[in-house]
């Protein structure tokens, strides 16, 4: 297989890269309205190239991260990223940022091209326009924020309503560490991810519980869909999510 290099740079060279919207990886949000409109999501493993970071990979996926401001979008992109927690004032993203990783999964570079959303409504138009691109949505609430759990519905009808068909999307209860301060109880997010079908875990960007596990598993999820060999089984998202995190006791970084 030939093997891509992802190219240096704030923005992908990749023909079919999104727009950043400054810094890469920044808090920043700067250039949204300089923000070109996105294009298609996938990139086929036949086309060599290099990821923003130096390294070469196979294949690339864009993975978006919604959900209501102030539920740890940022964090939990910033923790798989760098593996640090954003502590202190809380800076909301404005607009839409990108970050880019590649992972090994499977023998295969796997580039995932992370999309950092603005939670606030006022951006809400503006984050519409990058949903058909995105081939994964994670999907957060905040276990400390019973209106961000209850949102999850409207949110899940506006994936359906702007993202493709078959995009993956995964729920996430993050700021599962803060005990203290927890309202939603984790069988209330496994209920409500069983309702929609889609699988479920906590998270917690400030101790790194399960962030790593989050990105593997729809990096696994896509990676399969678009390289599965004739004869191989198809790889299911829920139990491998479930089996990683019965093998972990529940609560691994
Ligand atoms: N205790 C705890 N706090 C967290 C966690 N993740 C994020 N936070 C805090 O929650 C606040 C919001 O985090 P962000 O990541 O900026 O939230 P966001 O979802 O990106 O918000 P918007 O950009 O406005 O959409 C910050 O003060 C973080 O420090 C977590 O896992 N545990
Ligand atoms: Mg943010």
């Amino acid at each position: 297989m030939s093997r891509k290099k992802a190219v240096k740079g704030k923005s992908s060279k990749s023909p079919k890269a999104s727009p950043s919207s400054g810094k890469d990886g920044g808090r920043t949000g700067k250039g949204l309205a300089a923000a070109a409109a996105p294009s298609s999501g996938l990139v086929y493993p036949s086309r060599p190239s290099l990821s923003n970071s130096g390294e070469f990979y196979d294949i690339a996926f864009k993975v978006m991260l919604v959900g209501d401001s102030g539920v740890g979008k940022t964090c939990l992109l910033v923790h798989f990223k760098d593996g640090a927690f954003l502590a202190g004032s809380f800076i909301s993203t404005v607009g839409i940022d990108f970050r880019n990783k590649v992972m090994t999964i499977d023998a295969v570079k796997v580039k995932l091209q992370i999309w950092d959303t603005a939670g606030q409504e006022r951006f809400r138009s503006v984050t519409h326009a990058y949903y058909r691109d995105a081939n994964a949505l994670l999907l957060l609430y905040d276990v400390t924020n019973k209106a961000s759990f209850n949102n999850i519905r409207a949110w899940l009808t506006e994936i359906h309503e702007y993202a493709q068909q078959d995009v993956v999307v995964m729920l996430l209860g993050n700021k599962a560490e803060s005990s203290h301060n927890r309202v939603v109880k984790r069988e209330e997010g496994e209920k409500l991810a069983k309702e929609f079908g889609v699988p479920f875990m906590e998270t917690s960007a400030k101790s790194g519980l399960n962030v790593e596990l989050a990105f593997t598993a729809v990096a696994k999820e896509l990676k399969h869909r678009t390289m599965k060999e004739p004869a191989e089984p198809k790889f299911q998202l829920k139990e491998y999510v479930d089996k990683e995190m019965r093998t972990a006791g529940c609560c691994h970084s």
